[in-house]
Protein backbone atom coordinates (compact mmCIF):
# COMPACT_ATOMS: atom_id res chain seq x y z
CA UNK A 1 0.00 0.00 0.00
CA UNK A 2 1.57 3.37 -0.96
CA UNK A 3 1.18 5.53 1.79
CA UNK A 4 1.35 9.67 2.50
CA UNK A 5 3.43 9.21 5.86
CA UNK A 6 6.78 7.36 5.57
CA UNK A 7 7.28 3.76 7.06
CA UNK A 8 8.77 4.56 10.60
CA UNK A 9 8.61 7.95 11.04
CA UNK A 10 7.29 10.46 13.36
CA UNK A 11 4.28 12.77 13.42
CA UNK A 12 4.01 15.69 15.84
CA UNK A 13 0.54 16.54 17.24
CA UNK A 14 0.27 19.24 17.63
CA UNK A 15 -3.41 20.04 19.93
CA UNK A 16 -4.26 22.91 22.17
CA UNK A 17 -7.31 23.07 23.47
CA UNK A 18 -9.50 25.96 24.64
CA UNK A 19 -8.36 25.93 28.43
CA UNK A 20 -4.66 25.70 27.48
CA UNK A 21 -2.26 28.61 27.14
CA UNK A 22 -1.07 27.81 23.68
CA UNK A 23 -4.70 27.75 22.34
CA UNK A 24 -4.86 29.39 18.82
CA UNK A 25 -4.24 28.71 15.34
CA UNK A 26 -1.36 30.92 15.61
CA UNK A 27 0.71 29.20 17.89
CA UNK A 28 -0.64 25.81 16.54
CA UNK A 29 0.85 26.82 13.12
CA UNK A 30 4.46 27.58 14.69
CA UNK A 31 4.39 24.24 16.65
CA UNK A 32 4.02 22.33 13.22
CA UNK A 33 6.79 24.58 11.56
CA UNK A 34 9.04 23.87 14.14
CA UNK A 35 7.82 20.30 14.21
CA UNK A 36 8.60 20.46 10.65
CA UNK A 37 12.41 21.69 11.58
CA UNK A 38 12.96 18.91 13.72
CA UNK A 39 12.08 16.15 11.18
CA UNK A 40 8.62 14.99 11.62
CA UNK A 41 6.95 13.68 8.57
CA UNK A 42 3.74 14.43 9.79
CA UNK A 43 1.00 16.78 12.23
CA UNK A 44 -2.17 15.50 13.59
CA UNK A 45 -4.02 18.88 14.30
CA UNK A 46 -7.52 19.25 15.99
CA UNK A 47 -10.50 21.67 15.28
CA UNK A 48 -11.19 23.00 11.68
CA UNK A 49 -9.60 26.10 12.08
CA UNK A 50 -6.48 24.92 13.24
CA UNK A 51 -6.55 22.18 10.12
CA UNK A 52 -6.80 24.85 8.04
CA UNK A 53 -4.15 26.96 9.01
CA UNK A 54 -1.60 24.39 9.03
CA UNK A 55 -2.07 22.46 6.30
CA UNK A 56 -2.10 25.87 4.58
CA UNK A 57 1.08 26.60 5.98
CA UNK A 58 3.28 23.89 6.26
CA UNK A 59 3.97 21.31 3.60
CA UNK A 60 3.59 18.06 5.46
CA UNK A 61 0.27 15.49 5.59
CA UNK A 62 -2.04 16.68 8.43
CA UNK A 63 -4.18 13.61 10.42
CA UNK A 64 -7.08 15.88 11.50
CA UNK A 65 -9.86 15.44 13.97
CA UNK A 66 -12.30 17.69 15.54
CA UNK A 67 -12.66 17.00 19.46
CA UNK A 68 -16.43 17.98 20.38
CA UNK A 69 -18.50 17.07 23.06
CA UNK A 70 -22.20 16.02 22.51
CA UNK A 71 -24.24 16.12 25.35
CA UNK A 72 -25.17 12.74 27.13
CA UNK A 73 -22.28 10.46 25.24
CA UNK A 74 -19.01 9.94 25.79
CA UNK A 75 -17.42 10.09 22.11
CA UNK A 76 -15.64 13.54 21.53
CA UNK A 77 -12.62 12.57 19.02
CA UNK A 78 -14.67 13.53 15.79
CA UNK A 79 -17.55 12.02 16.85
CA UNK A 80 -20.33 12.17 13.92
CA UNK A 81 -20.19 11.47 9.87
CA UNK A 82 -20.69 15.17 9.61
CA UNK A 83 -17.58 16.28 11.64
CA UNK A 84 -15.38 13.80 9.88
CA UNK A 85 -16.68 15.62 6.54
CA UNK A 86 -16.09 19.09 8.19
CA UNK A 87 -12.46 17.69 8.69
CA UNK A 88 -11.52 16.63 5.56
CA UNK A 89 -13.48 19.86 3.60
CA UNK A 90 -10.95 21.97 6.25
CA UNK A 91 -7.92 20.60 4.08
CA UNK A 92 -6.88 17.33 6.41
CA UNK A 93 -5.12 14.44 4.23
CA UNK A 94 -6.19 11.69 6.89
CA UNK A 95 -9.36 11.75 8.99
CA UNK A 96 -8.94 10.69 12.51
CA UNK A 97 -12.17 9.26 14.45
CA UNK A 98 -13.67 7.46 17.12
CA UNK A 99 -13.64 3.81 15.90
CA UNK A 100 -14.23 2.28 19.72
CA UNK A 101 -17.44 0.19 20.81
CA UNK A 102 -19.79 2.43 21.73
CA UNK A 103 -22.88 4.03 20.58
CA UNK A 104 -22.22 7.73 18.15
CA UNK A 105 -24.23 10.23 19.13
CA UNK A 106 -25.64 10.35 15.38
CA UNK A 107 -26.61 7.09 15.51
CA UNK A 108 -25.04 6.02 12.95
CA UNK A 109 -22.80 2.97 13.08
CA UNK A 110 -19.27 2.40 12.69
CA UNK A 111 -19.32 0.56 9.59
CA UNK A 112 -21.86 3.00 8.06
CA UNK A 113 -19.75 6.08 9.26
CA UNK A 114 -16.27 4.68 7.64
CA UNK A 115 -18.47 3.34 4.52
CA UNK A 116 -19.73 6.79 3.86
CA UNK A 117 -16.35 8.38 3.98
CA UNK A 118 -14.01 5.63 2.24
CA UNK A 119 -16.84 6.13 -0.40
CA UNK A 120 -16.08 9.58 -1.22
CA UNK A 121 -11.97 8.44 -1.52
CA UNK A 122 -10.99 9.78 2.72
CA UNK A 123 -8.48 8.33 4.43
CA UNK A 124 -9.19 7.69 7.62
CA UNK A 125 -7.78 6.59 10.60
CA UNK A 126 -9.51 4.68 13.64
CA UNK A 127 -8.54 6.05 17.32
CA UNK A 128 -9.21 2.64 19.09
CA UNK A 129 -8.73 1.57 22.63
CA UNK A 130 -8.34 -2.48 22.53
CA UNK A 131 -7.05 -4.91 19.93
CA UNK A 132 -11.13 -6.05 19.24
CA UNK A 133 -11.50 -2.20 18.24
CA UNK A 134 -8.68 -2.29 16.07
CA UNK A 135 -9.98 -5.40 14.23
CA UNK A 136 -13.10 -4.44 13.76
CA UNK A 137 -12.27 -1.05 12.66
CA UNK A 138 -9.79 -3.02 10.12
CA UNK A 139 -12.30 -4.93 8.56
CA UNK A 140 -14.72 -2.25 8.21
CA UNK A 141 -12.09 -0.86 5.83
CA UNK A 142 -10.05 2.07 6.88
CA UNK A 143 -6.60 3.18 6.10
CA UNK A 144 -4.72 3.25 10.10
CA UNK A 145 -5.59 1.84 12.70
CA UNK A 146 -3.80 3.78 15.98
CA UNK A 147 -4.04 2.78 19.71
CA UNK A 148 -4.56 6.63 20.21
CA UNK A 149 -7.88 5.67 23.08
CA UNK A 150 -6.23 2.96 24.80
CA UNK A 151 -6.73 4.03 28.27
CA UNK A 152 -8.53 6.51 27.86
CA UNK A 153 -12.10 4.33 27.68
CA UNK A 154 -13.73 2.82 31.50
CA UNK A 155 -12.70 -1.05 29.38
CA UNK A 156 -9.52 -0.21 28.55
CA UNK A 157 -6.31 -0.45 30.91
CA UNK A 158 -4.74 3.05 32.40
CA UNK A 159 -1.19 2.55 31.77
CA UNK A 160 1.54 5.49 32.63
CA UNK A 161 3.35 4.79 29.15
CA UNK A 162 2.21 3.58 25.47
CA UNK A 163 0.64 0.40 25.55
CA UNK A 164 3.56 -1.39 23.95
CA UNK A 165 1.57 -4.94 24.24
CA UNK A 166 -1.40 -3.59 21.96
CA UNK A 167 0.87 -2.04 19.73
CA UNK A 168 2.86 -5.72 19.12
CA UNK A 169 -0.71 -7.81 19.11
CA UNK A 170 -2.47 -5.45 16.57
CA UNK A 171 0.56 -4.71 14.32
CA UNK A 172 0.93 -8.88 14.33
CA UNK A 173 -2.38 -9.14 12.67
CA UNK A 174 -3.45 -6.04 10.87
CA UNK A 175 -3.02 -5.88 6.91
CA UNK A 176 -3.41 -1.93 7.41
CA UNK A 177 -0.89 0.10 9.22
CA UNK A 178 -0.74 0.02 13.00
CA UNK A 179 -0.14 3.66 14.65
CA UNK A 180 1.23 3.61 18.16
CA UNK A 181 -0.43 6.92 19.97
CA UNK A 182 -0.82 7.92 23.37
CA UNK A 183 1.58 8.66 26.16
CA UNK A 184 4.77 8.04 24.33
CA UNK A 185 7.29 10.27 26.23
CA UNK A 186 10.57 9.98 25.13
CA UNK A 187 12.81 9.09 22.18
CA UNK A 188 13.27 5.76 23.43
CA UNK A 189 9.50 5.06 23.34
CA UNK A 190 8.96 6.05 20.53
CA UNK A 191 11.66 3.69 19.31
CA UNK A 192 10.34 0.84 21.21
CA UNK A 193 7.10 1.12 19.69
CA UNK A 194 8.77 1.13 16.08
CA UNK A 195 10.28 -1.96 17.45
CA UNK A 196 6.97 -3.35 18.46
CA UNK A 197 5.66 -3.33 14.66
CA UNK A 198 4.07 0.36 14.24
CA UNK A 199 4.26 1.90 10.85
CA UNK A 200 4.69 5.09 12.42
CA UNK A 201 4.01 7.07 16.07
CA UNK A 202 2.46 10.01 16.88
CA UNK A 203 4.02 12.02 20.04
CA UNK A 204 1.95 15.14 21.13
CA UNK A 205 2.11 16.37 24.73
CA UNK A 206 6.15 15.23 25.54
CA UNK A 207 6.85 17.56 22.45
CA UNK A 208 3.78 20.08 22.30
CA UNK A 209 2.26 20.59 25.59
CA UNK A 210 5.16 22.64 27.63
CA UNK A 211 2.90 22.68 30.49
CA UNK A 212 2.49 19.26 30.69
CA UNK A 213 6.98 18.84 29.88
CA UNK A 214 7.18 21.44 32.85
CA UNK A 215 5.08 19.13 35.15
CA UNK A 216 7.11 16.15 34.76
CA UNK A 217 10.64 18.19 36.44
CA UNK A 218 8.48 20.03 39.03
CA UNK A 219 7.48 16.82 40.07
CA UNK A 220 10.74 14.98 39.95
CA UNK A 221 11.82 17.92 41.90
CA UNK A 222 9.27 17.78 44.84
CA UNK A 223 9.50 13.93 45.14
CA UNK A 224 13.28 14.90 45.86
CA UNK A 225 12.33 17.35 48.13
CA UNK A 226 9.89 14.53 49.76
CA UNK A 227 13.03 12.28 50.40
CA UNK A 228 15.40 14.88 51.74
CA UNK A 229 12.69 15.99 54.65
C1 LIG B 1 -6.78 10.61 24.32
C2 LIG B 1 -6.85 11.82 23.44
O1 LIG B 1 -7.79 12.58 23.55
N1 LIG B 1 -5.84 12.00 22.57
C3 LIG B 1 -5.80 13.13 21.70
C4 LIG B 1 -5.95 12.71 20.32
O2 LIG B 1 -5.86 13.38 19.36
C5 LIG B 1 -4.64 14.08 21.97
O3 LIG B 1 -5.02 14.87 23.08
C6 LIG B 1 -3.25 13.48 22.28
O4 LIG B 1 -2.38 14.53 22.55
C7 LIG B 1 -2.67 12.65 21.14
O5 LIG B 1 -3.37 11.46 21.02
C8 LIG B 1 -1.19 12.29 21.33
O6 LIG B 1 -1.02 11.63 22.55
P1 LIG B 1 0.04 12.12 23.63
O7 LIG B 1 -0.21 13.59 23.89
O8 LIG B 1 -0.17 11.27 24.84
O9 LIG B 1 1.42 11.89 23.04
Amino acid sequence: MTCIIPDRSLVVSCQALEDEPLHGSDTMVKMAFAAMQGGAAGIRANGIEDIKAISKAVDLPVIGLLKKDYPGNDIYITPTLEDALLVSQAGADIVALDATDRVRPDGRSLSETIGILKSKGILVMADISTFEEGIKAASFGVDFVSTTLSGYTPYSKALDGPDLDLVTKLANVLDVPLVAEGRISTPDEAVSALNAGAYFVVVGGAITRPQQITKKFTEKIQERQAKIL
